[in-house]
């Protein structure tokens, strides 16, 4: 739609083209769209359409009267999916994700959000981020849709520092030369909206501390007004291109609690590189109004130029080349070629060698990701539509291989395939030990390329997966009642895979790499067997099955690790429903640990399947059983030669591995301590075999539950924030990690796991990874610098009062124990029991102290500490 059609549908065009007045043409546009014949869109000023001429130009019904903008009208007319705020910003899933959530945590922190800081080179998207920002406290209600968006360049009063300040502060007439007017500032024009102050190194310290105090209270004087206070509250947005530390006052960059670094295109990736470019181009084809069609040697300079101007010089390099094309183009479509790319491109390459290249033009729906997004999705719908019969498995094999053989044609660089096929590797392997089957070197490298290719398009996949649920589920249902190994151990690696790898993927991975598998297992018509390990305890169960599994070299077991005081109902009940889940079986073996056999026969929900059940389960046991099966012989038989065997035994144990683990636990709640176990696992020689797990710090100190632990676990020892104080368990705080004193326990603690040299690498990563600053910057959202500084002047003030000096380790605990106690609140998560219920009535006066000290803090974060938090503080300082 061109813009210039629009013009003339606002009222100043049509009222001077019929020759009647604003306002009695007013009244009839509004009479035409209360009668819905005509519709508005909310352009500045309004721009009125006739309905039923858009609709049959569109032949498509309009489902609304009103319009945002003529954007959304063209989206629903062209059967577009409607961007929202952070969905327009390329990236926003993948290398802006930790950004965009920080950003909508900032912004919805109450009242006002906190204000933050854009740091990032040229043309990175800080400007455009701010503008989205605001539309998604928009679209949220954080803010109203009235209030505005106003954006300052502090860089164009570089000049004139006064200017800036005037129009910032607004001014009264006379107050300078120049004033002619009273201004009410920028700042009025914001209250309640978003001030976005970009280059804001450019702001003279003055102007600086000129906003501290409204940044402080929403209060300010006009300049030349002294008199008056004006105030206004709105969310401010700070971007820089400066080293923030360098380029800011102290004391206004304390005042900002959120600074986040705004990656550089190249850190970016390709694949958003490419997505960039698709959709610049796109950009250009609708403003232009031609089909574009691009070189591939564009496409690949495109590729590979280093854009040092970021975002900002890609968007002029687009637009360049196609001002450039159209200057030659004389037919309907736009041919983008080489030669049209601006000289700084054509620079860095040796163009003639280029020219020689052959080349294609492409348009753009061929260019990668978006092209993709089909083929992936009739692909899917493929593999969901076929008929499942005995020829499924051949015809899904070769479904994806048709699909895979197009990924392997199709040479655009992936820029993580080598180390996706190399994860990919690491797993499959594992997978082999444990399962007996070998894939080949040529279907891993398909599958991680579908998986690489796959990321670019987990937004419109999931999109069709919701769509299309039931079907979806019953392919999902299908593939794990007939092919229930295959099917296992694919989700199996798909976890893995979704766990450990930084993409998004859906569960297509899992069901492909099942099908991929169907090949290496022994499918017998009908007869299928389901053997299952049903044992007590964490893990006793699944170390039986995997190990004979393993020496059977192929997947004969499942396995049920059950807890260990449940009763034979829930038994029962796990194995009902993991049958249903299997579907149609000829013969179950159930080998379990113990409990009453009978009553677990009699609950089983099955018909017309031969049982066997197996008391006292144990891995030789398991092997027995698991060679009938694999030699497909008869239950019976089967049975008969455990019995047999058996009699020849008088003495079967189970020999029980404990597995060796280090736990952690937070006072500050379970989130801190999964921060902490990643902090740990960076930390950790790469071939050491320890489990870390997490544990809340007020289960923990049950003994009970540290006693089912121990049971289960070699623990060798507790890190965490508060010591449970449990005797046969050693523990090193957090702190003593910080301060470097808990040096002499790693080595005392995990001599017994370790080798000299991994002590060494462990003691060197744990002092470089605790520090200090990287556990706060691990562990909390807020801006940690200003939070230890609030933090430390509360703790000061807290010892003055108490009239006491804590240690050094202890004030180190605390720094991180309040740190995270602020971000709990900010986050709704506070400590709501008391270990002693009698604390307030003893206390009273810590409490009142704490209160005290606290109270910046409080005021600051706009949080209330509960007496049951001043507990824990108690807690830690009494250990001092
Ligand atoms: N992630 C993104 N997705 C889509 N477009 C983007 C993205 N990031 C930036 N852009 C586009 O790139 C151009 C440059 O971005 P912008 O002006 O916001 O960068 P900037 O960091 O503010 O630059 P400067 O520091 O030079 O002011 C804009 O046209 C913007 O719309």
């Amino acid at each position: 739609m061109e813009q210039k059609l629009f013009d003339q549908c606002q009222a100043a065009h049509i009222s001077k083209e019929l020759k009647i007045s604003r306002n009695q043409l007013t009244r009839i546009l509004n009479e035409l769209f209360d009668e819905k014949k005509l519709i508005k869109v909310k352009t500045n000023p309004i721009t009125y359409l006739d309905r039923e001429a858009l609709e049959r130009k569109y032949k498509k019904k309009l489902t609304t009267d009103e319009y945002k903008s003529i954007d959304a009208l063209e989206n629903e007319l062209t059967n577009q999916e409607q961007l929202m705020n952070f969905e327009k910003l390329i990236g926003h899933n993948e290398s802006m994700y930790q950004i965009v959530e920080k950003i909508k945590a900032t912004v919805s922190y109450p009242p006002i959000g906190l204000p933050m800081l854009f740091y990032g080179p040229t043309g990175t998207g800080k400007s455009f981020m701010a503008k989205l920002t605001y539309e998604y406290c928009v679209d949220t209600n954080l803010i109203e849709s009235d209030k505005s968006f106003v954006q300052v360049n502090c860089s164009e009063y570089a000049n004139n520092p006064e200017l800036l300040t005037a129009n910032l502060f607004g001014y009264k007439k006379g107050a300078f030369t120049g004033a002619d007017n009273d201004n009410m500032g920028l700042l009025h024009y914001a209250d309640g909206g978003v001030l976005f102050l970009d280059e804001v190194h450019c702001l003279s310290a003055e102007c600086q501390e000129k906003l501290f105090l409204y940044m402080d209270q929403g209060i300010y004087h006009l300049v030349g007004d002294n008199s008056k206070w004006c105030k206004s509250r709105c969310r401010i947005i700070f971007a820089t291109t400066e080293l923030p530390e360098k380029a800011l006052l102290k004391t206004f960059l304390r005042r900002i609690p959120v600074i986040l670094t705004v990656p550089s295109l190249a850190q970016r990736g390709q694949n958003e590189k490419l997505q960039l470019m698709y959709s610049l181009l796109k950009k250009e084809e609708k403003r232009i109004g031609k089909k574009i069609l691009i070189s591939s040697n564009v496409y690949e300079l495109l590729l590979n130029h280093t854009f040092v101007g970021n975002i900002g010089e890609l968007t002029n390099a687009i637009q360049a080349s196609c001002v450039s094309a159209l200057y030659n183009s004389n037919s309907d479509t736009l041919e983008i070629h080489a030669y049209d790319l601006p000289q700084a491109i054509k620079n860095n390459f040796d163009l003639s060698n280029i020219v020689m290249k052959k080349h294609k033009l492409v348009s753009l729906d061929k260019l990668l990701p978006v092209s993709e997004q089909g083929i992936i999705l009739e692909f899917y719908k493929e593999l969901v539509s076929l008929d499942r019969n005995q020829k499924f498995a051949l015809r899904a094999q070769s479904t994806i291989e048709d699909y895979f053989e197009k990924l392997i044609f199709n040479n655009h660089k992936v820029d993580n395939l080598a180390y996706i096929i190399n994860y990919l590797e690491k797993i499959i392997n594992n997978m082999t030990e444990h399962y007996g089957f070998k894939m080949s070197h040529n279907e891993l490298i398909a599958i991680a390329k579908y998986i690489s290719e796959f990321s670019k398009n987990t937004y419109i996949t999931n999109n069709w997966i919701n769509e299309n649920y039931d079907e979806v589920n019953n392919f999902k249902k299908y593939l794990s009642s007939d092919f229930h190994h295959e099917f296992e151990i694919g989700q199996e690696i798909y976890q893995h895979l979704k766990n450990n790898m930084n993409q998004d993927i859906d569960d297509f991975v899992g069901f492909i790499i099942c099908i991929c598998l169907i090949k290496y297992f022994a499918h017998s018509g009908d007869e299928m067997t389901v053997a299952m390990i049903i044992a007590h305890g964490y893990s006793t169960a699944s170390s039986i099955a995997e190990a004979a599994n393993r020496m059977l070299d192929t997947y004969i077991f499942d396995a049920i690790d059950m807890p260990l005081d449940v009763d034979v109902k829930t038994i029962t009940r796990k194995i009902n429903d993991y049958l249903a889940h299997v579907g149609n079986i000829s013969n179950l073996y159930l080998l379990v640990d113990m409990g009453s056999l009978e009553e677990i026969y009699q609950g089983l929900d099955i018909n017309n399947v031969n049982i066997a059940l197996i008391n006292n389960v144990n891995t030789k046991c398991a092997l027995e059983i698991g060679q009938g099966i694999k030699l497909k012989k008869p239950v019976k038989e089967v049975i008969n030669s455990v019995l047999r065997e058996n009699l020849y035994r008088t003495h079967v144990q189970l020999k029980k591995k404990k597995e060796k683990v280090i736990l952690c636990s937070c006072a500050s709640g379970l989130g801190t301590a999964t921060k902490i176990k990643d902090i740990l696992l960076q930390s950790l020689p790469e071939n050491v075999k320890l489990k870390i797990i997490t544990y809340d710090y007020p289960d923990l100190v049950k003994k009970d539950v540290y006693n089912q632990l121990a049971n289960e676990y070699e623990i060798v020892c507790c890190i965490g924030t508060l010591d449970p104080n449990i005797e046969s368990m050693k523990y090193i705080g957090i702190q003593d990690l910080i301060i470097n004193e808990g040096q002499n326990a790693v080595e005392v603690y995990f001599g017994k796991c370790m080798s000299k040299e991994q002590i060494a690498l462990f003691e060197k990563n744990i002092l470089h990874n605790f520090t200090l600053s990287n556990v706060m910057n691990n562990i909390t959202i807020l801006n940690p610098d200003k939070l230890l500084e609030h933090v430390a002047r509360a703790l000061d003030q807290l010892q003055s009062n108490l009239h006491k000096r804590f240690k050094n380790r202890t004030s180190f605990g605390l720094y991180v124990h309040v740190c995270c106690l602020v971000e709990r609140l900010v986050t709704r998560q506070a400590i709501t029991n008391f270990t002693d219920e009698h604390f307030k009535e003893k206390h009273q006066d810590f409490i009142d102290q704490v209160l005290i000290s606290m109270q910046e803090v409080q005021r600051f974060y706009n949080v209330e500490i509960p007496e049951e938090e001043i507990e824990y503080i108690y807690n830690y300082i009494i250990s001092d």
